[in-house]
């Protein structure tokens, strides 16, 4: 759906993007991760086509950007990290107008523009001004004015900045409601661990460069290597020794007073739910059996630590 190919990007002297290449599929939502200028910006705008690259190709469904002028217009929806507002309009004033040049039917508008509204959770200030609102409130407002043309792509930036946490759990609704309709989402941000909770996929970014891609669990596999376990055993501490033992992804635990043991696991989901289901049916009385979530906050320090040595 969005397909970019060794991109390279100049401002004069400096080069912000170097060698980019990145695919983002249907019903993916990858997380665009770097600090601070490492170029996530310059990346969504030059897909956007705002920005003409050095070299390299964007390609929206297909057609790159250059060779169909319209594509993006028709086929991408941008939410930019600061929006700006000028307009002296009521909220749903402002999605009709977007709505109208969208050559949405005038008999149509309403609805969407409300049906929008309830989804990004502002139904309540459908008649403030736009210039009022607060920031989280703008970035809800941008967001359902993103999504009202039923873009095919999305490219969010930073669109969690500001947002309470009532917000950002909506945010995480649309996300997924947005990945089942099969449209390809690229979104930015430093906030990592909430990347962590909207993402499929991570690209992260370092000074320009590109240095870790792919679907979140395989990369942090990669990156971290194995995760670790943590399981509660009420009874049957022998068969839990024997049967962890084993068990070709476990690291040998130790027999311990206390009845929570951890240990490294060097398996995903599957792996880890056929070890309970062994431990379960091996008689073992189990309290909590928990894989210790995929941590992008652990991943991102331990690539930028990679790349600085
Ligand atoms: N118009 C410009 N002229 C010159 N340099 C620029 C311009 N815009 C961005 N840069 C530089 O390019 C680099 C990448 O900037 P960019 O805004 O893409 O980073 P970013 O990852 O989006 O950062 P942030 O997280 O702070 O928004 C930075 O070093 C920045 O100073």
């Amino acid at each position: 759906m969005l397909s970019i190919r060794d991109l390279r990007v100049d401002y004069d002297e400096f080069c912000a993007v170097h060698d980019l290449s990145l695919e983002v599929g249907p019903g993916e939502v990858c997380g665009l991760i770097g600090p601070n200028g490492a170029g996530k910006t310059t990346t969504m705008r030059t897909i956007l086509g705002l920005i003409e690259p050095t070299y390299g190709e964007v390609k929206i469904l297909g057609t790159s950007i250059h060779e169909d002028h319209e594509l993006v217009g028709r086929a991408v929806g941008f939410m930019p990290d600061f929006p700006p507002v000028y307009d002296d309009l009521k909220v749903w004033e402002f999605l009709d107008l977007f709505a109208a040049s969208y050559r949405i039917p005038r008999s149509r508008r309403a609805a969407i523009v409300d049906r929008h509204l309830e989804m990004v959770g502002l139904t309540e200030k459908r008649d403030a001004g736009v210039t009022g609102l607060s920031r989280g409130m703008r970035q809800r407002m941008m967001l359902a004015k993103t999504l009202i043309p039923d873009p095919a792509v999305l490219l969010l930036d930073e669109p969690a900045s500001g947002v309470d946490p009532q917000g950002r759990i909506d945010l995480k609704n649309i996300l997924k409601q947005v990945s089942a309709e099969g449209k390809a989402v690229l979104i930015s941000s430093h906030i990592l661990a909430e990347m962590n909770e909207f993402c499929t996929s991570v690209a992260i970014m370092e000074r320009g460069r590109l240095v870790v891609a792919g679907r979140l669990d395989e990369v942090n596999r990669r990156i971290m290597g194995d995760t670790s376990l943590s399981v509660e055993v009420l009874a049957g501490v022998n068969d839990f020794l024997r049967i962890v033992a084993e068990d070709e992804h476990a690291s040998p635990v130790e027999p311990r007073a206390g009845n929570v043991y951890e240990f490294r696991f060097r398996g995903g989901a599957e792996e880890a739910g056929d070890l309970l289901a062994k431990l379960v049916g091996g008689g073992v009385r189990v309290a909590s059996f928990s894989r210790r979530k995929d941590n992008l906050e652990e991943l991102f320090l331990k690539v930028g630590a990679k790349e600085l040595s």
